[in-house]
């Protein structure tokens, strides 16, 4: 098969994409908006969805002018910084950005596999106002202490023109317009917020009208977690990365489906899922299916291909591969469901029979989508060169050896590899006489989607 490269590497490098920010809107409750404000006895109270320039005019004298960093010192220079600031100690806002779930939706943007389960505490910073002509110059944030990793600018609802902020990293820049997203309409309950890790560079450009008003958070990673508040279930939407954004991934499926030297007779498309999903390690015969479940809270570029593919018509299927490392041949397996292996079974070699023949398990035949060598990109963790060398090794490149003649399977070309980052290892441990052995099993997850001939992609084949 002659893959059009391009295309598929487009698609991957979509879906692996990982930024150093992360930006959308949360739809809030109307008294999260409500701001208090003042010192002493003097408290005012505005309601920032319905704020009149008066109001707002009002809050920003009551503001100090912002200062900002250099090397130990802080600076005030309206030449690099224009805007007024206020202390925590002197405002109330109904919103908090980790009770509104937003810590969570900026943890699993930003993070990617093994990072993913760091906690992450985030502290209110400031309160700013961003007046007409009010800006701050390019820098980057001064960190508060070891762990501080970076930083979250929530956009209230205020009108304004200009104020975008502008984030570069890598010689990339991207730009976050609050005023043009909190203008669209229906937006009046809605934030902005951008979030990016602390060597970013950022400026804010000049605003033209309106008042750009701002809270701001410093993150930091936390050795433990503290309350826990799961991303919100409706009301978000994720602009960036793009990998979370379903019709950029849409697209790119779709040209790689519109391409007729890609699997041009039809059949399976594979994806090494790219983030982190905590599954239980094993399970009792008769518990639910995890992955079921799973296709509920996928993440990031995860979610955004489960659906894309429904978006287009297609049936995504999650699947667990399982291997065991201990006998050979290492024959990767495919199951819809989690399975409960007994300790006989892997003592007695009969793991991958059991699997096939008693719970409808599929030998993976196993294809890059490319013909010639994996590239770079898709190989960029040690474990996981090591893991696609093993197949290569033992079975060469679309490997079909004598042991799986015979045996129930299905061949799948891999879009992107299976990752380290979506493995399970599951210990047993056997007794053999005195010594107690380790018996090692590993288990990836996978989204697998059935396409038909070129033309009529969403007539799905029978399996093969
Ligand atoms: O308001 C923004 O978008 C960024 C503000 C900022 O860079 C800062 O407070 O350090
Ligand atoms: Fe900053």
């Amino acid at each position: 098969m002659s893959a059009d490269n391009d295309t598929v590497l487009r698609l991957r490098s979509t879906l692996t994409e990982s930024l150093p920010y992360c930006s959308g809107t949360l739809d809030v409750h109307s008294r999260d908006l409500v701001l208090y404000y003042g010192k002493g006895t003097q408290t005012r109270r505005i309601d920032l969805s319905v704020a009149t320039t008066d109001e707002l005019d009002a809050l920003e004298k009551a503001c100090e002018p912002a200062p900002f960093g250099r090397n130990d010192q802080t600076i005030f220079d309206d030449s690099y910084r224009k805007a007024g600031k206020m202390e925590i100690d002197e405002f109330m806002l109904g919103f908090d950005a980790e009770r509104a779930g937003l810590i969570e939706v900026i943890r699993s943007s930003l993070f990617h596999g093994a990072e993913e389960e760091k906690f992450v505490r985030a502290e209110l910073y400031k309160l700013n106002v961003y007046g007409k002509d009010a800006f701050f110059k390019p820098h980057t944030d001064t960190p508060r202490a070891e762990n501080m990793f970076g930083s979250l600018v929530v956009v209230l609802p205020t009108p304004h023109e200009g104020g975008a902020l502008i984030l570069r990293h890598d010689q990339r820049e991207w730009t976050f317009d609050s005023g043009a997203l909190l203008s669209e309409p229906g937006a009046t309950s809605r934030i902005a917020f951008a979030s990016f890790f602390s060597d970013v560079e950022h400026e804010v450009t000049s605003v033209k009208t309106g008042y750009r008003l701002t809270i701001t958070y410093n993150l930091y990673f936390s050795p433990t977690r503290i309350g826990y508040f799961g991303a919100p279930s409706s009301g978000l939407r994720v602009l960036q990365p793009t990998s979370a954004n379903t019709p950029a991934v849409s697209d790119v499926l779709a040209a790689l489906l519109a391409d007729n030297s890609i699997l041009s007779e039809g059949g399976a498309l594979g994806f090494g899922l790219q983030h982190q999903y905590p599954l239980p390690k094993s399970w009792i015969d008769g518990d639910s299916n995890p992955l079921e479940a799973l296709q509920g809270w996928l993440k990031g570029g995860d979610a955004a291909l489960f659906s894309a593919c429904k978006d287009l018509g297609l049936k995504p299927q999650l699947y667990l591969v399982y291997e065991n490392d201990n006998y050979e041949p290492i024959l990767p397996i495919l199951l819809k469901q989690a399975i409960e292996v007994s300790e006989y079974d892997m003592e007695n070699d009969s793991v991958t029979d059991v699997i096939l023949r008693q719970w409808g398990g599929l030998v993976m035949l196993y294809h890059s989508l490319f013909s010639d060598s994996v590239p770079e990109k898709v190989c960029d963790d040690g474990k996981r060169r090591k893991y696609l060398q093993r197949l290569e090794d033992t079975y060469g490149y679309g490997y079909r050896v004598k042991e799986t003649a015979g045996l129930p399977s299905k061949t799948v070309h891999m879009v992107t590899e299976m990752t380290t980052f979506n493995e399970l290892k599951s210990t047993m441990v056997v007794d053999m006489g005195n010594e107690a052995g380790l018996c090692h099993m590993y288990k990836y997850v996978c989204l697998i989607v059935d396409v038909g001939p070129a033309g009529k992609r969403s007539e799905m084949r029978p399996e093969n």
